[in-house]
């Protein structure tokens, strides 16, 4: 028996250093290319920008003098962007396709083959097979898929284990875990003593079943976000893979791993879609930046360093804020019923002709009958373009009516009196009377500042009531540059000038992270800028704590612009483990959403509850049970209602206790004090929640903010009280 032992710890050692030889070879090549990299893109801004001369490398690229500069600065940023990639492993995967029977035909042109799959491509040349595939090239498909009931003509698949805080070098390699995929084949060199998972085990159906990836899953979290990209599993692996056309929505429980999804489809759509996605631009938007904060080293991590990650809020117009809206007005303008009103505030300021136009030209004079010229007006409103496009139509076609006229005297006429005709003071007149030039503000200012106006443009759509609500009372300004904006008004100010024209900036893919929260104007905004409506939008419905969060899902896709896209359940979940989330389960059962529960992958969880009376019995007793969270491993985020954060954050410092802020916490802080309605998309080994009454009262959506707060944690959850207990908390 032991000389067996020995036989097999003999193979593992073998085994072992003929990986770490690989990934020596792996770290040479990436130290070789990321130099040599490094030291062409300086040498080519060197010589763009007349620091070098010799090698031209922007020769013939860029011609003029300021596509010169401006490739000179992208090459600069690329180089940081090459220093910057963070080193790691090189590959986390291998797999040995089969070379004979029937697996071996499942493999195809990859017969014979054996393939590492790592974070990037890494090859030593051009025309040599690589050292590492890409994991999102298509044959890395087979590492997230295949399974020992469907191997797709995988035979052999290993995991690597790297030691968590190294940087990748062959000595962080520290173990292996095969499956055989093939019953009855041998797995030729596979070391008899690694660390092996049952041949029958499928990777959906038992994730767990790897110890490697069960060691991921139940790793204390520290800092920002991690990417997944060693243990996507394959429910995600689909969504990450589904190709562009189209878009599509995942429904996911808390800890499902929708933002890891999201995150690793735009790395996806960026790697397989270059022409399409990466020069259309990927957009993520998030619903805060503490929540950005926690996510943004994900795609970095990925390689991908040129996505825009931002919140709604980022992308209207850069007035300042410096009014406040009622609650009241604040709902009305993020409702779909405004922009219904925008839209007529902003036609209303055509008008129909009101008379024949005549149009000198020379000693002549043309006229334009009443008729006619209603005739334009009155079909291209009909037509519907944005209002700017409208007028340069309106303007054209009654060009083409002069054109028409001057045919029928002289033939037809060149293309210099056409342009003439289209700049003359008298059409232009015209164009102006019926189809005036508008500004956002001007329109949303008009409409706010007067009462007949709002009344006009909201007939049938705001009551008087809600009318008065919406009226610029004291703050009427005396022009529209001077007015007082508020944060809902930008939303108003972005719907018009999105009426007016279609926005510059726009993306060829946007993720939607927590899109149950979006109001139905702030969903236009992205619309707007989806260039080709191609969304990953990523939700919970039951964690829908803004007054204007989404019920369903099919309304919201059509005030994204995107109404056809299909829906997608994520139910297992990473995050919060089985005995906590029963809790949480009975508190989604009173919620008025309809959505699957979740189930966890997890196991393990403590769940504590702490009566402590008194009004702030609560939080005096967070700094013990902080100090408590501290002797062991891991984040410790006490999450409390927005009114008693300040109080909480008093009652830590007074013990000497150090807490950051969401997103933003300083290396080595391991304690976060957040309100429970920034704890969206966050999560911490050791949850100190603080009178969650307190939270469930905290307006309409409060049930819905508590259940965001009961699913923030990875292991434990500690509940201090000292009001009664929600019910789904009691017993
Ligand atoms: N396949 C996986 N392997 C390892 N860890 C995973 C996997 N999928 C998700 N996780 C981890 O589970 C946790 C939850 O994931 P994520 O934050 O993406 O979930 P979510 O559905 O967005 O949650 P929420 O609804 O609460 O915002 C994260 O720590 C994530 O890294």
């Amino acid at each position: 028996m032991s000389g067996d032992h020995t036989a097999q710890e003999e193979a593992l050692r073998a085994e072992l250093a003929a990986e770490r030889a690989h990934a020596d070879r792996c770290r040479a090549t990436l130290d070789r290319t990321n130099a040599a990299a490094q030291h062409r893109v300086l040498e080519g801004a060197g010589v763009l920008t007349g620091q070098h001369t010799g090698e031209a490398a922007g020769e013939g690229v860029a011609g003029d003098g300021a596509s010169a500069e401006a490739l000179g600065r992208y090459l600069r940023s690329r180089a940081k962007e090459v220093r910057e990639e963070p080193e790691g492993p090189p590959f986390f995967g291998r797999l040995d396709f089969s070379d004979g029977g029937r697996g071996g035909e499942e493999a195809g042109e990859h017969r014979g083959q054996r393939y590492y799959i790592g974070r990037r491509r890494v090859s030593e040349h051009p025309s040599a097979p690589p050292l590492v595939l890409d994991w999102r090239a298509p044959v890395s498909r087979a590492f997230y898929q295949a399974t020992a009931r469907e191997p797709r003509g995988v035979r052999f698949r290993r995991r690597f284990g790297w030691s968590p805080n190294g940087t990748g070098t062959a000595e962080d390699l520290t173990g292996l875990e095969d499956e055989r995929l093939e019953d009855g084949r041998p797995a030729g060199e596979g070391p008899a003593g690694s660390d092996e998972s049952p041949a029958g085990a499928s990777a959906a159906g038992s994730a767990l079943a790897s110890r490697i990836v069960a060691g991921e899953i139940e790793r204390p979290r520290v800092g920002p976000m991690r990417d997944i990209v060693a243990t996507i599993q394959p429910e995600q692996d689909d969504l990450v893979r589904s190709g562009p056309d189209g878009s599509m929505c995942v429904q996911g429980a808390p800890g499902t791993g929708k933002t890891a999804v999201g995150l690793h489809r735009a790395a996806y759509l960026l790697y397989t879609y270059p022409r399409r996605i990466e020069r259309g631009g990927m957009l993520v938007v998030g619903p805060n930046t503490a929540f950005l904060g926690y996510i943004s080293a994900v795609l970095p991590a990925l390689g991908e360093v040129g996505v825009r990650q931002c919140t709604v809020g980022d992308l209207l117009p850069g007035h300042p804020v410096r009014a406040e809206d009622s609650p009241e007005a604040v709902e009305l303008k993020h409702s779909a019923r405004m922009a219904a009103v925008l839209r007529r505030a902003l036609y209303a300021r055509v008008r129909l002709p009101d008379g024949p136009v005549a149009v000198p030209d020379g000693s002549y004079r043309w006229r334009l009958d009443e008729d006619e010229l209603r005739a334009v007006v009155e079909e291209t409103l009909a037509q519907q373009p944005p209002y700017e496009v409208g007028r340069e139509r309106v303007r054209a076609r009654t060009v083409a009516l002069l054109r028409d006229q001057a045919e029928r005297r002289a033939g037809p006429p060149g293309g210099e009196w056409l342009r003439r005709m289209g700049r003359v003071k008298a059409l232009s007149g015209f164009v102006d009377s019926v189809w005036p030039r508008v500004k956002a503000e001007e329109v949303v200012a008009g409409l706010l500042g007067d009462a007949r106006t709002l009344a006009e443009a909201a007939d049938g759509l705001l009551t008087e009531d809600e009318q008065r609500a919406l009226l610029w009372q004291g703050r009427r300004p005396r022009s529209p540059r001077t007015a007082h904006w508020s944060q809902a008004d930008l939303l108003l100010l972005d719907e018009v000038a999105g009426l007016i024209a279609h926005p510059e900036e726009s993306y060829g893919h946007v993720v939607v992270d927590e899109a149950q929260d979006l109001s139905p104007m702030q969903c236009r905004v992205l619309a707007r800028r989806s260039r080709f409506g191609s969304l990953t939008v990523l939700g919970d419905l039951a964690q829908g704590t803004t007054p204007w969060a989404a019920r369903d899902w099919p309304e919201q896709l059509a005030h994204l612009g995107v109404p056809e896209a299909t829906v997608a359940p994520l139910t297992t979940g990473f995050r919060v483990p089985s005995e906590l989330l029963a809790a949480a389960n009975r508190l989604l059962d009173s919620l008025p959403v309809d959505v699957p529960p979740a189930r966890s992958l997890r196991t393990g969880g403590e769940l504590r509850t702490l009566r402590v009376p008194g009004a702030d019995g609560p939080t005096g007793a967070v700094a013990e049970r902080v100090a408590a969270a501290l002797g062991r491993e891991g984040s410790v985020g006490v999450i409390a209602a927005g009114a008693r954060v300040a109080a909480v954050r008093r009652a830590l410092a007074a013990n000497g206790i150090a807490a950051g802020t969401p997103g933003a916490e300083q290396e080595g802080e391991r304690v976060t004090v957040v309100d429970a309605e920034s704890a969206k998309g966050l999560e911490y080994d050791h949850v100190v929640l603080v009178e969650p009454a307190e939270i469930a009262a905290g307006g309409p959506r409060g049930p819905q903010r508590l259940y965001v707060a009961l699913t923030r944690a990875v292991s434990r959850l500690e509940i201090l009280y000292a009001a009664e207990l929600p019910e789904a908390l009691r017993g």
